[in-house]
């Protein structure tokens, strides 16, 4: 992988360089509550736009159905990305259409620009390979060179993170250099016991690592909306709880394979339910209501891990050699539901082990829930993406920087 070194080494002044971040920071309205993200990728656009390159940035944010949508819109990001740098940011309301065009156009030497959000266009996440290859074309059009730093995304194969760097001459960014580097650690020499913590909300998308870790990790804790396919597959009632009932054989069968290599599976014990979600804007009390695992209401959800189960977590979390930690414990945006993911953080920080947080919520919980980020081993901006990392995959954005 060319680094972004040997490229400003071969010199950049006055060329278009597409950086290919992940901006997909948590919003409240137009609020950014965590820009650790945008932080991330602060080093690499530093030292291109100082190296004398017209910067155009360029990410996903949330996932919109493939055509604009105001709620999605990376202007916030942009204006951050202003503040951090210290320098004025354009910003291009479209991706590749006028605007776009435009700004990119207008762009001199050492300035940068963002394009609006990636997936206002059907063509970045397309499964069509013409399609998503007719979109890299248009993006390619900004640009002379291509970096990837987008590391929360690397295990998308969307247009601008798998087809792109195909067409035009490209580097890793600093944070891929970085999130790589640690990772790849924890792949190679794992200091044990190797303890995963697996929560969060994208269920679908990260119930299928587990079959992977089942082989390298000791001991799996599962809390957040992963847990309820789980106790349901163990026969539980889960209400109306986050669910992936087409993934319940396949709990099953994780929890036999668990048992017959004797890695320790831990489920949640007790839980916090309510027959509403939370209100995040104004935080109006939830008052939760604290139930045993085996014993939902069909009528509520599971929205945090219990007392009880907070404890037994902490205790599996104790004298680990190795912790990696993916997706909130419970809807930590609420004060009412964040008690499970803040002691499953302060657990980490109690180890002795080498503890790395992953996930663009996960590192926003443990910031913004009061926690010093640089007591961690490592926070990796990417959840999904380092769970595939970890699971040994060929990541799609990875693979594209290689050739
Ligand atoms: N029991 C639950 N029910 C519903 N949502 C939950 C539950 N527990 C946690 N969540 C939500 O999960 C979300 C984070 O999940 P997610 O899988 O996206 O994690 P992540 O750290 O951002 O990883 P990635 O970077 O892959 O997105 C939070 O917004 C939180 O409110
Ligand atoms: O938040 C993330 O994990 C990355 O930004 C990727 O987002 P996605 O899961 O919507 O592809």
């Amino acid at each position: 992988m060319k680094t972004i070194d040997e490229l400003l080494a071969e010199g950049v002044t006055g060329k278009r360089v597409f950086v290919r971040a992940d901006l997909n920071v948590p919003l409240d309205g137009t609020t950014i509550t965590d820009d650790g993200r945008i932080r991330a990728v602060v080093p690499t656009v530093k030292a291109l736009a100082e190296a004398g390159a017209r910067v155009v940035v360029a990410s996903h944010l949330g996932r919109p159905k493939g055509a604009p949508d105001p709620a999605f819109s990376l202007a916030p990001a942009a204006a951050r990305l202003g503040e951090l740098l210290g320098a004025e940011v354009a910003f291009a309301t479209d991706t590749v259409g006028e605007s776009a065009k435009a700004t990119v156009a207008g762009l001199t030497d050492g300035r940068v620009a963002v394009i609006e959000n990636l997936r206002f266009n059907a063509g970045e996440t397309s499964k069509d390979d013409a399609e998503r290859a007719a979109f890299a074309a248009q993006l390619a059009e900004l640009a002379d060179l291509y970096v990837g730093d987008g590391f929360g995304a690397v295990h998308r194969k969307h247009a601008s993170v798998f087809d792109l760097p195909g067409k035009l001459p490209h580097a890793a960014g600093y944070l891929i250099a970085t999130e790589v580097g640690v990772l790849k650690k924890l792949t190679e020499d794992v200091r044990r016991p190797y303890v995963v913590a697996l929560g969060g909300a994208k269920v679908s998308d990260k119930l299928g690592v587990i079959d992977n870790l089942l082989q390298k990790a000791d001991r799996i804790l599962i809390g957040g909306g992963m847990a309820y396919t789980f106790l349901k597959a163990k026969g539980h009632e889960v209400g109306i709880s986050l669910l992936q009932e087409d993934q319940i054989d396949t709990c099953l069968g994780y929890l036999a394979e668990a048992e017959k290599r004797g890695v320790e599976f831990v489920l949640p014990i007790d839980v916090l339910v309510s027959a509403d979600f939370p209100d995040l804007k104004t935080k109006a009390p939830a008052n939760p209501e604290l139930v045993s695992a085996d014993a939902i209401p069909a009528d509520k959800e599971g929205l945090d891990i219990g007392p009880k189960t907070r404890e037994l977590y902490a205790a599996k979390l104790a004298d680990a050699g190795t912790v990696f930690w993916n997706g909130p414990m419970g809807v930590f945006e609420h004060p009412d539901y964040a008690n499970g993911t803040k002691a499953v953080a302060q657990a980490l920080l109690d180890s002795d082990g080498f503890t790395v947080v992953g996930g663009g919520d996960s590192a926003a919980a443990v910031r913004t829930l009061g926690f010093d980020e640089n007591a961690f081993g490592h926070i990796s901006t990417g959840g999904g993406a380092s769970l595939e990392y970890l699971e040994g995959k060929k990541l799609p954005g990875l693979v594209a920087l290689e050739d």
